[in-house]
């Protein structure tokens, strides 16, 4: 069931359209990962959905509904691209301040709960002016969780932190994922939306270049793939014909003993192989196929006009 809808949104900024007419759904319960260069709109396109910017033309639907901000704005949880905060307050002062702002009731151990789950629960009462760049993006993200909203808009939730804690951010995602949340988030870090996103969008110039699942985009993605096929031993002059087969399928065959591989570009010259394989008697003990990664997606996706 779609939890996000949007129909032909569009902003301009002065003569610049920056968001073209993006049409796009998000299902409930998926992490959808939106991602596109430096400049490429995604943060514009963000803002609009969490009503920080006004659409310039286009619709928004959320929950299944028309509704508007004001209907979501409790069900919604937003990590910005900046976060400000007051330098005076303590990271738990954050979180009720911001509750009262959302208008949700929020309890002393809800208050811990959300703080232990970015890992600042021993911080609670320092005062924001006091944290780390990875500690505000920490607390950016607590702020998103106060109130238990349904649908969560993290804007590089993992940006400028360290590793450690990028990875327990991830965990948190998972986690979150599990108790039912839905979660689009923005993200540089490709081996990450990889790891955790169940769709990706790559936004280019304003508009959706790409859409779908990891193996929907490698596979829209057909390029060279590396096969590597372990196999009984032969001589390669004892199998003449098999031998230029495989050589008709791809590129760069190189033969070992045991073990040969190529690069081929379709997946139907894979299934020929094996099967060429299996009926020149030649026992097959393992395929490996090196699948493009999202980075190589992405990079194509860029390269193409
Ligand atoms: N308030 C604004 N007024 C004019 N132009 C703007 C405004 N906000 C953003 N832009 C321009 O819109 C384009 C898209 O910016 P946006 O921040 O949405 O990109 P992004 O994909 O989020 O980039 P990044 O990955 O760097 O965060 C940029 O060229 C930016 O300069």
């Amino acid at each position: 069931m779609d939890i996000l809808e949007t129909v032909q949104l569009t902003k301009r900024f002065g003569e610049r359209t920056v968001v073209k007419g993006v049409d796009l759904t998000v299902q409930r319960g998926e992490i959808f990962g939106f991602l596109g260069r430096n400049g490429a709109g995604k943060s514009t396109f963000i803002n609009m959905l969490t009503g920080i910017l006004l659409p310039s033309s286009g619709t928004i639907r959320m929950f299944g509904g028309e509704g508007s901000l004001d209907d979501w704005k409790r069900r919604i949880g937003v990590l910005p691209d900046y976060s400000t905060f007051y330098d005076s307050l303590s990271a738990a002062e954050h979180l009720r301040y911001f509750a009262s702002i959302k208008g949700v009731r929020m309890t002393d151990q809800e208050c811990a709960r959300i703080l232990a789950s970015v890992e600042l629960e021993e911080h609670a009462s320092r005062k924001a002016k006091t944290f780390s760049f990875g500690m505000k993006k920490k607390l950016g993200i607590a702020q998103a969780l106060v109130g238990d909203p349904e649908l969560l808009f993290l804007d590089e939730p993992t940006s400028g932190v360290d590793v450690e804690s990028s990875l327990h951010i991830q965990e948190l995602l998972r986690s979150l994922h599990q108790q039912g949340k839905t979660i689009f988030m923005t993200s540089h870090n490709l081996h990450e939306v990889e790891k955790i996103c169940s769709r990706i969008a790559i936004m280019k110039d304003g508009k959706i270049g790409s859409l779908g699942s990891l193996g929907e985009l490698q596979a829209a993605h057909q390029t060279w793939r590396n096969v590597s096929v372990r196999h009984s031993a032969f001589a390669l002059d004892s199998q003449p014909t098999l031998v230029a087969f495989v050589q008709s399928l791809g590129r760069n065959v190189q033969w070992e003993a045991g073990r040969f591989s190529l690069q081929v570009d379709e997946d139907q010259k894979i299934a020929s192989l094996v099967r060429a394989l299996v009926q020149a008697r030649v026992d097959v003990y393992g395929v490996s196929v090196d699948e493009p990664s999202l980075e190589k997606i992405f990079l194509e996706e860029e390269a193409t006009v």
